[in-house]
């Protein structure tokens, strides 16, 4: 199958295509997930971006209609259920027809990628899963990918923080798959809620999650993962009641391999689980020795 960052290219290929020297602007939700909003893919060359607030509005308001007229525009709206997931600004009036085949191709492009954002969730926690992890770590250390950026001031840097739920076995010999199944699911709940929609959070192996985010430096990350840790220890679990997660995390660095970012986020998570549990523990604090020591005893996990 093809990757998201191919479908893109597909898409703005065929606007060049079709629509040779008129001004465009697409808009996708980059995940294609109802709780993002619309980032700029593509604009052609001749273009200044159109109001996107005022053509969002106008997409809600007429929900029924996939092409909106304007008095020098038109627009294709792209929807998932009830929410506009893309828009194409078309920037100058062009014949009906090849309007509708345009609008007909972007929505061919649009349901392969819904085909493979399902290809990349994890079915119990609706997480994006392990097979996308590697994917979406390239993407950001490339620059590759259609990541939203922040309007934010001070320059943010990537982490990887690892999960890892603390003693799950016995909430599975205790009180059975099921009920651990549940604990999972709202884990995951927890994190999605507790990261921004830019952000990714997979779900990594069985009650380890793992989660790609932006933060301006190791303080202030230390402080965001420990409000979590918090969140997670005090939520009040049906029949479980309460438990712990530990959590590790490293600075993703552009010439790392993915193998070794995520051999450092363990390092630390197997440190924060050798030293009490339930708590966060940054790589870079770990020192040689840290690393050396468990090294040697990382079978553990
Ligand atoms: N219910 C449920 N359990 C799972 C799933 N995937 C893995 N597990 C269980 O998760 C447990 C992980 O146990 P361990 O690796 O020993 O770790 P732990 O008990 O959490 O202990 P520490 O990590 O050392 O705190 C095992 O019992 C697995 O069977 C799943 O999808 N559902």
């Amino acid at each position: 199958m093809r990757s998201e960052n191919d479908l893109y290219k597909r898409i703005e290929h065929i606007l060049c295509e079709l629509l040779p020297d008129v001004p465009t602007a697409m808009y996708l939700a980059p995940s294609l997930s109802e709780k993002e909003s619309l980032k700029l893919l593509s604009l052609s060359s001749a273009a200044n971006p159109p109001d996107i607030n005022y053509l969002m509005a106008r997409a809600e308001t007429l929900k029924s209609q996939q092409i909106l007229h304007g008095d020098n525009h038109y627009c294709i709206v792209l929807r998932k259920n009830k929410a506009v997931m893309g828009l194409l600004w078309i920037g100058e009036k062009i014949p009906m027809s090849r309007c509708y085949l345009v609008g007909h191709l972007i929505n061919v492009f649009y349901n392969q990628l819904n085909t493979l954002a399902l290809s990349r969730i994890d079915p119990l926690t609706q997480l994006l899963n392990r097979q996308t992890f590697d994917d979406k770590v390239i993407e950001i250390t490339t620059g590759e990918g259609f990541i939203a950026e922040r309007e934010q001031q001070g320059v943010r840097h990537w982490y990887l923080a690892l999960f890892d739920i603390d003693h799950f076995k016995v909430v599975n010999d205790n009180y059975g798959h099921v009920i651990g199944d549940e604990v999972l699911l709202l884990v995951a709940q927890q994190l999605k809620d507790n990261f921004r929609a830019e952000d990714f959070v997979f779900r990594y192996g069985g009650e380890e999650f793992a989660v790609l985010f932006q933060s301006h430096d190791s303080n202030e990350t230390l402080r965001l993962l420990d409000r979590v840790r918090a969140v997670v220890a005090n939520y009040v679990f049906p029949q479980v009641n309460h438990l712990t997660i530990s959590i590790g995390f490293t600075l993703l660095d552009d010439i790392c391999q993915v193998s070794e970012l995520v051999h450092e986020a363990d390092l630390a998570l197997y440190h924060a689980k050798k030293h009490g549990r339930n708590r966060v523990v940054d790589f870079d604090e770990l020192g040689i020795a840290g690393q050396a020591k468990a090294e040697t005893d990382i079978e553990l996990f």
